[in-house]
């Protein structure tokens, strides 16, 4: 406890500070690491690695070696942090929006998006990771078939985030052409994040996901979504089932599932330092 409460007084930059108070102004608890390491150590664990957070549960004989395949240091995770905080000339802003390839920003730098069922919670996570940047605006809705169409942000000279709209209930009529299109052409795209909702597990429209994004050869990782709302029980359950798909039967799937909530920030943190390492800004040693 000790030694994590040093950490945190060690890691308070300046922009960090600043950061904080705009936190507690719009009631962000736990969105950033600092407030996460005044935690007590069973709690701070829990929301960092949520994964490793679900080990107690599950019997002696479960294979949980996938579990802690990226498996940054605290240190790291706070590095990573600092890339979603803006400051000075660092800026994060919302750049533009596309329903046609040949609309798409001539953005550079590498490139992650964010791809699942109409409602599984895509925005508010791009929402949730950009809650240190207050002024960048995402816009959430309860009611499926929200995001219309690609919504670039621009983090820095780092990379950028792709909020899509939502495949399944109520997607955009040319979901199929404006989604397929990106992924197929888009150069400059790193790494594909398929969210699957944490309290149903996966659905039929996941697996046509993923047989699509196979076909493509992409390189993706899941996220497991909305775990705030889902027992241990059935969290459990969902988590193996999909490890164990991952392993029998994808090729281009990052073997380490990702749980969140966007709400409580479980697994924000973890995420930010993903997304700095697969786009080249965080060197890892151990992944
Ligand atoms: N409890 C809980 N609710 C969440 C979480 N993430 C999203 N939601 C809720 O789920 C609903 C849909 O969230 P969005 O982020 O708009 O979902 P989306 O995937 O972007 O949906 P489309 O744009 O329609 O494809 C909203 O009511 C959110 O508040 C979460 O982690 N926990
Ligand atoms: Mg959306």
């Amino acid at each position: 406890m000790l030694r994590l409460q040093r950490m945190a007084r060690l890691l308070g930059t300046n922009c960090l500070r600043r950061r904080h108070s705009a936190t507690l102004r719009s009631s962000t608890k736990n969105a950033s690491f600092s407030e996460v390491l005044q935690l007590e150590d069973k709690k701070l664990m829990g929301i960092v690695f949520p994964l490793q957070g679900l080990e107690k549960y599950l019997a002696p004989d479960v294979n949980t070696s996938t579990f802690r395949i990226f498996n940054p240091s605290l240190h790291d995770i706070h590095r990573a942090e600092a890339l979603f905080i803006p400051c000075g000339k660092h800026v994060i802003d919302y750049f533009s929006s596309a329903i046609r390839m040949d609309h798409t920003p001539q953005l550079l730098q590498p490139e992650v998006c964010f791809l699942g069922r109409s409602n599984v919670g895509k925005s508010s996570l791009i929402k949730a990771l950009f809650s240190l940047a207050p002024d960048v605006e995402v816009k959430v809705s309860k009611t499926p078939g929200h995001t219309k169409k690609m919504n670039f942000f621009r983090v820095g000279k780092f990379f950028t985030l792709v909020d899509m709209p939502g495949y399944g209930y109520r997607a955009p009529q040319d979901f199929v052409e404006m989604v397929e299109a990106y992924l197929q052409e888009r150069s400059n795209l790193k790494r594909i994040f398929l969210l699957v909702d944490g309290l149903v597990g996966f659905q039929k429209a996941d697996h046509i996901a993923i047989d699509m994004l196979e076909e493509f050869g992409i390189p993706y990782v899941l996220v497991l979504t909305k775990i705030d709302k889902a027992s241990k029980g059935v969290l459990i359950k969902n988590v193996l089932e999909i490890q164990d798909f991952v392993k029998e039967q994808t090729q281009g799937c990052f073997p380490q599932l990702f749980p969140v909530s966007s709400i409580e920030y479980s697994g924000i943190h973890l995420l930010r330092c993903f997304i700095a390492h697969v786009t080249g800004n965080l060197p890892i040693m151990n992944s």
